[in-house]
């Protein structure tokens, strides 16, 4: 869980105006969360564009290039959020933490959403989010400031390298924090790398990218 302080001020009678701030995005869908902990979970994903940390095997490029992608006030991602019935949102990208979250994220909360956020912690937290997952990548490291709040560890691996990687970033997370491993989508023979290592180091469990699987967003 974090929340940034101004959320004890902030409370209802600023609806309209947070509803105006706008967000670059490529898109929102109802899906399943078909990854981490919360996998199987109806969902509602907003896909903020923009990303500062560029991993060569992202399964989103397309959501790089903020100016290739319009402008959404807050009041309009959350309504159609709304509309889908789940009260489960998922702030993902993209690199989300790129954008000042506390508009959005004030807005899900005040509707009734628990908001999760996929991030790289490659920029400063922001907002008020009650789970986060953190996904580090050596292209360009997680904040030290980011770590205290994470809830959710899931390392892409692709090569053995990727696990030295993965216990490098578990110390710096909180004690319980949920320590997960997932295969890089084009590289099959992580599969086996991640059950040995799993195996053997029974603290880490599997994340699969369960949505590919089932053909949903
Ligand atoms: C597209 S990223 C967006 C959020 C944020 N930029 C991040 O990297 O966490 C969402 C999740 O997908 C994972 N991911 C991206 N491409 C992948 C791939 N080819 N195989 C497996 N996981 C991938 C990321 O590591 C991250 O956990
Ligand atoms: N179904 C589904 N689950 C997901 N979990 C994390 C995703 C992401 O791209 O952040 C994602 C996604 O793109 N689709
Ligand atoms: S940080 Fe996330 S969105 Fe950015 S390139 Fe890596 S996986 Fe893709
Ligand atoms: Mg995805």
């Amino acid at each position: 869980m974090y929340s940034t302080e101004e959320q004890t001020t902030r409370t209802t009678g600023e609806v309209t105006e947070l509803d105006q701030v706008e967000y670059p995005l490529m898109e929102d869908f109802y899906t399943i969360q078909g990854e981490g902990a919360h996998t199987g979970s109806a969902a509602y994903f907003i896909r903020l564009a923009g990303c500062d940390v560029k991993c060569w095997w992202c399964d989103v490029k397309d959501s790089w290039d903020e100016s290739k992608h319009p402008r959404v006030k807050t009041g309009d991602i959350v309504k159609r959020a709304k509309e889908s019935g789940t009260r489960l949102a998922v702030i993902t990208g993209g690199e989300p933490l790129l954008h000042n979250l506390e508009p959005l994220t004030i807005r899900l909360r005040q509707e009734g959403f628990s908001v999760h956020i996929e991030t790289s912690g490659s920029s400063p937290l922001s907002g008020h989010l009650d789970w986060i997952t953190l996904s580090p990548k050596r292209f360009k490291e997680p904040l030290d400031e980011v770590f205290p709040y994470v809830d959710e560890l899931k390392v892409v691996v692709l090569k053995k390298k990727d696990l030295e990687w993965a216990e490098k970033n578990a110390v710096k997370c909180p004690k319980g924090t949920r320590l997960l491993l997932q295969p890089e989508w084009e590289t099959p023979e992580s599969v086996n790398l991640i059950v040995e290592y799993v195996k053997k180091n029974p603290r880490w469990g599997i994340s699969l990218q369960t949505h590919k699987f089932m053909n949903v967003p």
